[in-house]
C-alpha cells in the first residue's frame, strides 16, 4: 500500500493538473529534435521531480517507468570501499548526492563517462542518449560542480543531464549556462485544494472546501506535504464535515514536544534526552535541516524578542555548519545546546 502523495502522482504531462503553460512548453521540448540539459528549480513539494518523470515519459514513453535499482560500489582514494545506489532504466539513470558523501566529484565523474560510453541498447529507440537525473543538485560540492560542467560539454551526443535543486545560487555559473532554467513555482492555494478535491474524489470520501484551504495554508502550498496531512488526517477520522484544521503529524508534534524540553529544563540529562528524540527523527528520515527549521521556530514562539534573535542566529550558524559537515546529529545536538546555554543565563541573568 503507497502514501496518497505516491499513488495519485501524475505520470503523464497531460495528467499535471497546474502550471498549464509550463506543460505545453514542456510538450514542445520533448517532441523537439534537440532536446537540451536541463535545470528544474522551485521551491520544496512544487513538482519537480514530477515533471521531470512526466516529461521523461513524454521522450521515451512507458519502458522509463520499468526501474531497477543497482548497487555500485565504488573505491575511495584511501581505498575504502562504498556502495551508493542507483535508480535507472534503459533510458535514464538517477544519482542523489546525499548517498555519495563528499566522494561526490569522482562517483558524478565515473557513472557519467561510464552512461556516455555505452551506446543505448534499444536501437529502435527515438533518441540515441541517455538521460542522468541529479536530484539534489545543490547538495553536490563546487569541485562536483565543476567536474560536471566538463562531462556536459564533453558527452553532449550520448548523454543529457536533468538537474534538481530547491535553490539556484547553490549551482555554479558555468553549470546554470549550459542548461536550461525551467522554474517550477509553488502552487497557489487553490490549485493545491483543487489537487486534494481530486484524491477525495478517487478515494471517495467527502473533503470540506474550507478543510482543504486550511490544509494548503498549513503547509505553505508544499503540494506533497497536503497530500501527507490530508491523508493523515482523514485515515483516523470517519467523517470530515467538523473538521477545520489538519492533525499534525508525528514529527511535528515531537519536535514541539523537544521545544518545551529545552525550554523546561537546561540540563546534560535534557540534553542527553532531547538527543535521543533527535535521532528518532532522523532514523525515520526527516530531513535535519527542517528539523533545525521547525525547531527554532517552535522555540521562538514562546520566547520573547531578545532570545528570538539568538535563536535565529544559532539556527543559521548551525545550519551553516550541517551543509559543511557529515554528522548531522552533532550540529543538531550543537544547536540544542547552545540554545540551552542562552536560555540559562538570560534566565538567571548571567
Ligand atoms: N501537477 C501536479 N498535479 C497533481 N499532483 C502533483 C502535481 N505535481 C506534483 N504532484 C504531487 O505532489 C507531490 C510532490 O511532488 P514532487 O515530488 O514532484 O515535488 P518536488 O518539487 O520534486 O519536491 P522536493 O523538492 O521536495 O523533492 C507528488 O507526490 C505528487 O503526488
Amino acid at each position: 500500500m503507497s502514501l496518497w502523495a505516491d499513488k495519485y502522482r501524475p505520470t503523464t504531462l497531460d495528467q499535471l493538473t497546474y502550471h498549464k503553460g509550463l506543460t505545453q512548453q514542456l510538450k514542445q521540448m520533448a517532441v523537439s529534435e534537440n532536446i537540451p540539459h536541463m535545470l528544474f528549480y522551485g521551491p520544496s513539494g512544487a513538482g519537480k521531480k514530477t515533471r521531470i518523470t512526466a516529461i521523461l515519459r513524454e521522450i521515451f514513453g512507458p519502458g522509463v517507468e520499468k526501474l531497477k535499482v543497482d548497487e555500485r560500489q565504488f573505491a575511495t582514494p584511501s581505498r575504502r570501499k562504498m556502495v551508493f545506489t542507483i535508480v535507472s532504466s534503459n533510458f535514464h539513470l538517477e544519482l542523489n548526492p546525499s548517498d555519495l558523501g563528499v566522494y561526490d566529484r569522482v562517483i558524478v565523474q565515473d557513472v557519467i563517462k561510464d552512461i556516455a560510453q555505452s551506446k543505448q541498447i534499444d536501437a529502435n529507440a527515438k533518441h540515441q542518449f541517455k538521460v542522468v537525473i541529479i536530484d539534489q543538485a545543490d547538495e553536490l560540492t563546487r569541485e562536483a560542480q565543476a567536474a560536471l560542467r566538463r562531462t556536459m560539454e564533453k558527452h553532449t551526443s550520448t548523454m543529457r543531464l536533468i538537474l534538481c535543486c530547491n535553490s539556484l545560487s547553490k549551482i555554479i555559473a558555468p553549470v546554470r549556462s549550459r542548461c536550461l532554467l525551467i522554474r517550477v513555482a509553488r502552487p497557489s492555494q487553490r490549485e493545491v485544494s483543487s489537487a486534494l478535491q481530486l484524491v477525495a474524489q478517487h478515494e471517495k470520501f467527502l473533503l470540506p472546501p474550507e478543510l482543504a484551504l486550511n490544509i494548503a495554508q498549513h503547509t505553505q502550498c508544499n503540494l506533497r506535504a497536503s497530500l501527507l496531512a490530508l491523508e493523515s488526517t482523514a485515515v483516523r477520522r470517519t467523517n470530515l464535515n467538523d473538521v477545520q484544521k489538519p492533525d499534525r503529524v508525528d514529527w511535528e508534534i515531537l519536535i514541539s514536544k523537544i521545544a518545551k524540553m529545552i525550554i523546561e529544563e537546561q540540563t546534560p540529562a535534557k540534553l542527553l534526552a532531547v538527543r535521543g528524540h533527535l535521532y528518532e527523527l532522523i532514523t525515520h528520515c526527516i530531513q535535519p535541516s527542517l528539523v533545525l527549521k521547525n525547531l527554532s521556530f517552535e522555540l521562538a514562539k514562546s520566547m520573547d524578542d531578545k532570545m528570538k534573535r539568538v535563536v535565529i542566529e544559532k539556527a543559521a550558524f548551525h545550519e551553516h555548519r550541517m551543509r559543511k559537515g557529515q554528522k548531522h546529529i552533532f550540529h543538531l545536538e550543537a544547536f540544542v545546546a547552545s540554545i540551552m546555554h542562552e536560555y540559562k543565563c538570560y534566565r538567571t541573568g548571567v
